[in-house]
């Protein structure tokens, strides 16, 4: 059964801890939190503060996926604010082997995502160090968008390079996952579905989580 990490982009943030209550109750075991910056991505969304808040309201994983530049400078702030997980893109960093170990010198999980654009190949040298990639499925920047199905191919050929080396490291795949394409994701390899407007923009969010979650 994969892992379910609504997407708190999507929620109300006007109501952020009915909205926090709510997961908490729920089948999900993330929060899958979105910082961006309004450079690496064209959208600002929310930072620190949030986090630091969010943080309070949840024993859950707070995975803090950071599409922003030179994501180094905080690494220190969002293990303070809470972060379980913290991501950075592939595509934002210069040293990442640097950045991957120090995200883990400070208790945290190291996840590395990856732009639609970026093959799986480029993880060959780092893969063994981290503990989660996020496969973007989707440009990053905003919720709502389709999945892209070359994705699908991108989770399979992971999934054979986790195998053969007899890893850990999880799948996470991020961007237009739906109630009608969550199996087939799940069926190439993935173990992390991130789900924010098929979550949040439901009669039933609770419900849509447990489908998510049973549905492969
Ligand atoms: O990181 C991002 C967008 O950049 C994602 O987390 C989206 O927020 C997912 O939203 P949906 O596609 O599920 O609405």
């Amino acid at each position: 059964m994969p892992i379910v990490a609504p997407s708190l982009l999507a929620s109300n943030f006007l109501k952020l801890q009915e909205e926090c209550t709510m997961l908490n109750e729920s089948e999900a075991e993330w929060f899958h939190l979105d910082v961006m910056d309004g450079v690496f991505v064209p959208n600002i969304s929310f930072g620190l503060p949030v986090i630091e808040q969010i943080r309070t309201t949840t024993k859950k994983v707070c995975d803090v996926h950071l599409m922003i530049i030179q994501p180094d400078r905080y690494t220190e702030a969002f293990k303070k604010a809470g972060a379980d997980i913290l991501t950075v893109h592939i595509e934002a960093c210069t040293h990442l082997h640097r950045t991957v170990q120090h995200i883990k010198s400070l208790g945290m999980q190291a996840g590395v995502s990856l732009n639609p654009h970026t093959p799986v190949d480029s993880l060959k040298d780092i893969l063994d160090d981290i503990d989660v990639v996020l496969l973007m499925s989707v440009n990053p920047g905003f919720g709502g968008q389709s999945f892209i199905l070359h994705t699908l191919h991108k989770i399979k050929e992971l999934r054979r390079m986790i195998d053969e080396r007899a890893l850990n490291t999880k799948i996470e795949i991020d961007g237009g996952v739906t109630l009608e394409n969550a199996a087939s994701i799940v069926q190439a390899g993935a173990d992390v579905l991130v789900a924010g407007s098929t979550v949040f923009k439901s009669k039933d969010p609770k419900a849509t989580i447990s489908q998510l979650k049973h549905i492969a």
